[in-house]
């Protein structure tokens, strides 16, 4: 089985094509390979199959309303986190999946785009300045009701915090919950390899966001936080593009600022940049973008 090892600003992923459905993953496979030890190793694996041919994009087909054909497939990202489970969105995985299909010849921008399929409906990326950039929908509270208040939802503990802190959970079609920190001091001092703990526990698990916003916030119009995430289903990673999104609302929604609409997150890995376009309806769309970078093709030996 081909493989491409690729990363997005440290976030790193196996990605393969599937073209006729042959290989469907499951978590046993997948954390073989995404172990850095005795697999190839990787924060997620990522199998590029049209949408009509596995059951998951046919479900999510149905969700969103789409149909895909033969002769003009859409294209399904079905990803894994390392440890096998299944998550529903991957925001730098799927800029690194629109990378992988252009570079295999299986689907090419048209008007600039490339609409890609995922178990949390259709995202549409195009070529960006920094690489690739992906419009990921409309982000949302995960509980309206006890974020109402626009401040917290639920108390995060870790290793390296002194005390639980209050957190606000924020869907991007996967569940994120973003805990402010006063400085970079108690950022560095966290110990990410150990999971958070998150009272109340989210019902399908969170990945957990802890930023520092700058000092001043913005500067020249663009909004800066720093960010450390650890990963549902991986553990501390390097970036992570939905978390990048969760952690710049929450940001945006304690500094009350909705005028300021890009922001610039500094990740391990880098940078990535999220934007907010306000709909009609006062939702609020957002786009990340950022480097995605291939590595290296392989062959995997063993299953
Ligand atoms: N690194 C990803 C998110 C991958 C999925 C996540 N671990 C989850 O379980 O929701 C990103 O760039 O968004």
């Amino acid at each position: 089985m081909r493989f491409t090892k690729a990363h997005a600003t440290g976030n790193d992923f196996v990605l393969i094509a599937d073209p006729q459905a042959q290989h469907p993953l499951d978590a046993e496979f997948t954390a073989a390979v995404c172990d850095r030890h005795f697999g190839i190793g990787a924060d997620g694996l990522i199998r590029a199959v049209p949408a009509q041919r596995s059951e998951d994009g046919r479900t999510a087909l149905t969700e969103a309303g789409l149909t895909s054909t033969e002769e003009a497939p859409l294209w399904f990202m079905d990803y894994r986190n390392a440890d096998g489970s299944i998550a529903e969105m991957c925001g730098n995985g799927v800029r690194a999946f629109a990378q992988f299909l252009r570079a295999e010849g299986l689907a090419e921008l048209t008007e600039g785009t490339l609409p890609v399929l995922t178990r949390a409906g259709l995202k549409t990326v195009r070529a960006s300045e920094e690489g690739y950039a992906v419009g990921m929908g409309v982000w949302s509270f995960i509980d309206p009701e006890l974020a109402s208040q626009r401040a917290s939802d639920s108390l995060v503990q870790a290793a390296g915090l002194e005390d639980p802190r209050p957190a606000l959970s924020i869907s991007m079609g996967n569940p994120h919950t973003v805990v402010a920190l006063p400085d970079s001091d108690a950022l560095q001092a966290l110990q990410l390899h150990q999971a958070p703990t998150v009272d109340p526990t989210p019902p399908h698990g969170t990945n957990v966001e802890f930023v520092v916003p700058a000092d001043p916030l913005v500067e020249d119009g663009v909004g800066r936080v720093t960010m450390r995430v650890h990963e549902r289903g991986v553990g501390e990673t390097l970036s992570c593009g939905t978390g990048a999104c969760a952690a710049a609302a929450a940001v945006r929604v304690w500094a009350a600022d909705q005028g300021v609409d890009t922001w610039r997150l500094n990740v391990p890995g880098g940078d990535v940049t999220v934007r907010f376009h306000a709909r009609a309806d006062g939702a609020e769309e957002v786009e990340l973008s950022g480097p995605t970078v291939q590595v290296y093709r392989g062959e995997l030996m063993a299953e």
